[in-house]
């Protein structure tokens, strides 16, 4: 989907306004998603703790209700993953971004990797959600294993591959060359998501014309108010 990026509405639209931070209160909450529904965000991205609060403050609007699985880290078994999501299917949520376990790619076991990835899209979509590899590249290092992660995350079926959380290893930044990257390896119905530090309106705009169609930030109104987002959000 292209973005008028002259149009704030249609920026809105491809913003997943973002704070998963611990320290976020019930409070700070409340006013995250009050301030998603008066932009007209994609979604509110906010910590599984909040998804039901979501639900129900959300109600009504078109602001869907993200949120994570196994987020930062990776380290949870697939069983684990697996329980996890089912809860945060029964609290409310319209889609999680989880990311794929690295050091399984980066050891060599691509076909744990795969299998993971392929369980999780499946009981997602059998529960009607969607959902989003975060492949942290920070963590792979080389463009052929970034390369691998993504077509090993577009053949399972995910609706969303995204290069980084924002948070893991060298994952802070989001560039233009892994936005490339992921949208050269997929097809739609699979799309391009981007985090890591966009924080302006310029940034957003290039990465979209390397290949991305959503981002996740915790700049969403700064963005779309043409200022500058915090550049330490966390
Ligand atoms: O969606 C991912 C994170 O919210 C990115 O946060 P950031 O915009 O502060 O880098």
């Amino acid at each position: 989907m292209t973005v008028d990026f002259t149009d704030p509405k249609q920026v809105a639209k491809a913003i997943q306004y973002t704070n998963v931070n611990p320290d976020l209160t019930r409070a700070g909450v409340v006013r995250h998603l009050e301030t998603c529904v008066e932009y007209g965000f994609d979604a509110a991205m906010i910590a599984p703790y909040w998804v039901s609060l979501a639900k129900d403050v959300l109600a009504g609007t078109e602001v869907r209700v993200a949120s994570t699985l196994n987020f930062p880290m990776a380290n949870d078994t697939l069983t684990m993953r697996l329980a996890a999501l089912r809860a945060l299917v029964a609290e409310g949520v319209d889609e999680f971004d989880f990311p794929p376990h690295p050091g399984l790619l980066l050891g060599g076991d691509e076909e744990l990797y795969a299998q993971d990835v392929r369980e999780i899209v499946r009981v997602a979509h059998a529960e009607g959600v969607r959902v989003k590899a975060m492949l942290e590249f920070g963590f792979l290092e080389t463009d052929e294993l970034k390369v691998r992660a993504t077509r090993i995350a577009y053949e399972a079926g995910v609706d969303w591959v995204k290069q980084s959380s924002g948070w893991g290893k060298g994952g802070l930044a989001a560039t233009e060359h892994d936005v490339r990257l992921l949208a050269q390896n997929i097809e739609p119905p699979c799309r391009v998501k981007v985090s890591g530090k966009v924080n302006t309106l310029e940034k957003m705009a290039s990465l979209f014309a390397a290949g991305a169609e959503l981002v996740g930030t915790s700049s969403g109104p700064a963005i779309v108010d043409g200022l500058v987002g915090d550049p330490d959000a966390y």
